[in-house]
């Protein structure tokens, strides 16, 4: 039986006030792979943090962890005072609606024009009217620049438009939670800028609390309040950009900063 299916679990202990999420010895294995080892760690509300570290070292594993899209072996892992590791299946879908993800590949629907691609969540899974859901969606593309692209079908964006167009989609659920995973790789280097500079007017302007795994290590430096490295399956070194980006403590982080900058 699934994890999801087991009910009930235990309730989370209350979080210590402004933590929004915690992971608690949390492991993940792939076969031989030992991803995740026993990793602790924790959010504040509102904060935005970066992971960094090795490629392999279960940066995306996180992120999908949060969307429920890659289960933990052992350990938990609470949001906002609730457990979503390990819960019911429930609490798992409250929890998860309060978490939005942008990934790297746009995963925009193709058939549905842009609109209905940023109303169809808080339509279905919120329930919000159609007219709701339209007047959340137009400001959110207005946000993202693309006031004027409501009625065209994805294929006829580029890139970078599609990847703003997944951003609105995922602020379209207001999700407490915004995960950005590797969110400009797919896109041409002259589309980059663009989405980032999206990015960064969200981080100034909403309270969102973002976790984010980018190459982008200027935008790291720009709009982190954390930044969290790892190694080894755990966080080997974390604090604001400013400390980790210009006098790295440990030699991991050296290495990999002198190998990415
Ligand atoms: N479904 C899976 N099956 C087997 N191995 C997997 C699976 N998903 C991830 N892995 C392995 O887990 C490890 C961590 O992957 P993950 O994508 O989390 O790393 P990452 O730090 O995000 O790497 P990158 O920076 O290259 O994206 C990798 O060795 C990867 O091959």
């Amino acid at each position: 039986m699934s994890d999801t299916l087991r009910t009930p679990e235990p309730a989370a202990p209350a979080p210590p006030p402004g933590e929004l999420i915690r992971f608690d010895g949390v492991s993940k294995r792939f076969g031989e792979n030992t991803v995740l080892d026993r990793l602790d760690f924790s959010v504040e509300a509102g904060k935005h943090v970066t992971l960094i570290g090795p490629s392999g070292s279960g940066k995306t594993t996180i992120l999908r962890m949060l969307m429920t899209l890659t289960r933990p072996d052992e350990g938990t892992i609470t949001v906002d005072g609730r457990r979503l590791y390990p819960a019911g299946r429930r609490e798992v879908a409250e929890v998860r609606r309060n978490i939005g993800m942008v990934f790297q590949q746009f995963n925009l629907f193709p058939n549905m024009k842009v609109l209905r691609n940023v109303t169809e969540a808080p339509v279905t899974v919120l329930g919000l009217s159609k007219d709701e859901a339209e007047a959340r969606a137009r400001e959110l593309l207005e946000l993202v620049g693309l006031a004027d692209k409501c009625d065209v079908y994805p294929s006829q964006l580029s890139g970078g438009q599609q990847q703003r167009v997944a951003i609105a989609r995922a602020l379209a659920m207001r999700p407490q939670v915004l995960l950005l995973d590797e969110v400009t790789s797919a896109l041409d280097p002259e589309l980059v800028a663009g989405v980032l500079d999206v990015l960064r007017d969200i981080a100034r302007s909403t309270d969102i609390t973002m976790l984010c795994v980018t190459h982008e290590m200027n935008f790291a430096r720009d709009i982190s309040d954390d930044v969290l490295m790892f190694d080894g399956g755990k966080v080997i070194e974390s604090g604001p950009p400013e400390r980790i980006f210009e006098a790295p403590a440990h030699e991991r982080t050296r290495e990999f900063l002198g190998a990415v900058l």
